[in-house]
């Protein structure tokens, strides 16, 4: 990372009330580094630029700490938090570098890029990571996982009636699904809340913001488990994409 990126990192996190360390500012470093060598070799993100790398991946990852509904709370509570549909590992590898005390489940379905994950995980020396492969509508139905997690992070994955239904299971009654997205329109927020409804899920909180430095609009949608989530979510893989809740599939 250049020194500029470096610059514009500490800009980044400043703006979100983060002061890195000298070590996460190295962490970081490692991270631009070992991206950049993995999406050479393989699918890993569109982004390749230094700036667009370091604030619409990094510090686009910690705006999930917006309102402390992540880690505050998680920390005080249920300790373990799913990253779901991580790819590269947004925003689990941030999000472990300035909390490394938070448990973290990075999953993806995609098993190369979680190989990516847990290699670069393990070179920055984050060991409270431990990423998963595998489907949500798969690990939401294993006894293993399901209601196993305080908190479900995940970004740009899909939209909010499906999220509801992929995540909630996940969680315990008093667990919360923190969704980082863009814009999000009426109609998608209004069948959202149906399908968390459907799902046992109350909508919490809609937050619109704007990304440090770029002012790109985004949205952290918090949704709170109320209910045991009925038995039949989420339904088989594909279903929930191919039939979301109260949405019509794009
Ligand atoms: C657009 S990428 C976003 C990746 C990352 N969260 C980020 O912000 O850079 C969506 C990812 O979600 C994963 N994904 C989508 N549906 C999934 C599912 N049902 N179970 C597990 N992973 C899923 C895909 O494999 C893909 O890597």
């Amino acid at each position: 990372m250049t020194p500029e990126g470096e610059a514009l990192l500490r800009q980044g996190m400043g703006e979100l009330g983060l002061e890195l360390s000298a070590e996460q500012v190295e962490q970081f470093r490692q991270l631009h580094e070992l991206l950049l060598q993995g999406a050479a070799q393989m699918n890993l993100t569109a982004l390749r630029q230094e700036r667009d790398i370091v604030l619409k991946h990094f510090v686009d990852s910690l705006t999930c700490l917006r309102g402390g509904w992540l880690a505050e709370q998680g920390v005080a509570g249920e300790k373990r938090a799913l990253d779901l549909g991580t790819g590269a590992g947004f925003p689990a590898l941030p999000l472990a570098i300035v909390h490394p005390e938070l448990q973290l489940v990075p999953v993806d379905a995609t098993r190369k890029k979680v190989d990516f994950v847990a290699r670069t995980a393990a070179a920055l020396g984050l060991t409270q990571v431990r990423p998963l492969t595998g489907r949500a509508e798969t690990l939401g139905q294993d006894p293993e996982h399901r209601e196993r997690y305080g908190r479900v992070v995940t970004r740009a994955v899909a939209a909010l009636p499906i999220l509801a239904e992929l995540a909630l299971p996940f969680l315990p009654v008093g667990g919360l699904l923190v969704a980082q997205k863009g814009p999000i329109t009426p109609e998608e927020l209004e069948a959202g809340t149906r399908a968390a409804a459907e799902v046992g899920g109350e909508l919490r909180t809609v937050e619109p913001f704007t990304l440090p430095v770029t002012g790109d609009a985004r949205t952290l949608v918090i949704v709170e488990k109320v209910a045991p989530t009925p038995p039949k979510y989420p339904r088989r893989e594909g279903v929930p994409n191919r039939k979301p809740l109260f949405w019509q599939a794009t």
